[in-house]
């Protein structure tokens, strides 16, 4: 109860600085040394009365009149452990994950409640002709194919060789791979060629989630690709929260600020942003 207490008393403002502080420390740390000194002292509060910690309780970001009064929570390790325990992984996927964990770069791929949020999109518009740009060693694009009728076909494109291997023999292992068409290559390129093969208005779903700079041209191409009430998904969209932070303004930042902002005012398609994973956002081509 204590810790509730703590946590309700506590401001989203002094919430965000004390993640600013967890996550950068060494910002703070270049203050003068007394400036530092106290701020240092106070920040340390914040973190222990935000309750931090893998067991706090959910904090709650908003419920004041700024928000309609609607409670929103945020998500802490104790109740993304609730969500994991709640999302029926297929146990290929669990494999394919755990092989990756040991590999470079593993971070990259989407969390289990992305995947299933994925495979349930494409279950939901009953898409048959599916496209992924940024395969890695194959766990969102095996999610998608999973669902996928025998009939169905997925473009599966990736840069990257050897983390291809590991997804094709995936592909093999889970008897999906007469429904995955890899191509190895850069994502522009292949959907560019596909644009010339007379493929526009084919496809039922696309996910994107290779090189966040080419996203605007990745989402030009894939409005060609995609037929209307067909569904784009980007994934990456929050980018670790640096696209809300003002004082972030590294090239890849700015750019996913940039394209969520243009994508906000793009009437071509209808958006939702949901903060699952890194933040995901689905569009519908109108
Ligand atoms: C975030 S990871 C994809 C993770 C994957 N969706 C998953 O869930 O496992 C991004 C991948 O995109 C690939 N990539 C980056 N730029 C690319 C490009 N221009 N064309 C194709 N693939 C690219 C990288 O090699 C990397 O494997």
């Amino acid at each position: 109860m204590a810790s509730i207490f703590a946590i309700s008393r506590c401001s989203a403002s002094a919430y965000q600085r004390a993640i600013d502080y967890q996550s950068r420390p060494q910002r703070f740390h270049s203050l003068s040394s007394r400036a530092a000194k106290s701020r240092f002292i106070r920040l340390n509060n914040l973190t222990r009365n935000c309750s931090l910690s893998s067991n706090a309780a959910p904090f709650i970001v908003a419920d004041d009149e700024k928000y309609s009064n609607k409670q929103v929570i945020s998500i802490t390790p104790r109740l993304y452990d609730y969500i994991l325990a709640n999302v029926r992984e297929p146990p290929i996927l669990r494999q394919l994950r755990e092989e990756t964990a040991n590999m470079r770069g593993s971070q990259m791929q989407v969390s289990p409640d992305q995947a299933q949020l994925l495979a349930m999109l494409v279950q939901i518009l009953g898409a048959e002709r599916c496209i992924e740009l940024g395969v890695y060693t194959g766990y969102s694009s095996l999610a998608v194919a999973l669902v996928l009728p025998e009939s169905g076909c997925l473009v599966a494109c990736e840069r990257d060789a050897r983390s291809l291997e590991v997804a094709k023999r995936y592909y093999e292992l889970a008897g999906v791979s007469h429904k995955v068409s890899v191509k190895h290559g850069l994502a522009a390129d292949v959907l560019k060629s596909m644009i010339s093969s007379g493929e526009t208005c084919s496809y039922d779903f696309a996910f994107v989630d290779a090189e966040k700079r080419m996203n605007q041209e990745y989402f030009e191409l894939l409005l060609q690709l995609v037929r209307v009430g067909g569904v784009i998904v980007i994934d990456n969209v929050l980018w670790h929260g640096k696209v809300a932070d003002p004082l972030v303004n590294d090239a890849k930042t700015v750019s996913i600020r940039n394209f969520n902002q243009t994508l906000m005012a793009d009437k071509r398609v209808s958006t939702s942003m949901v903060p699952i994973g890194d933040g995901m956002t689905i569009c519908r081509k109108q």
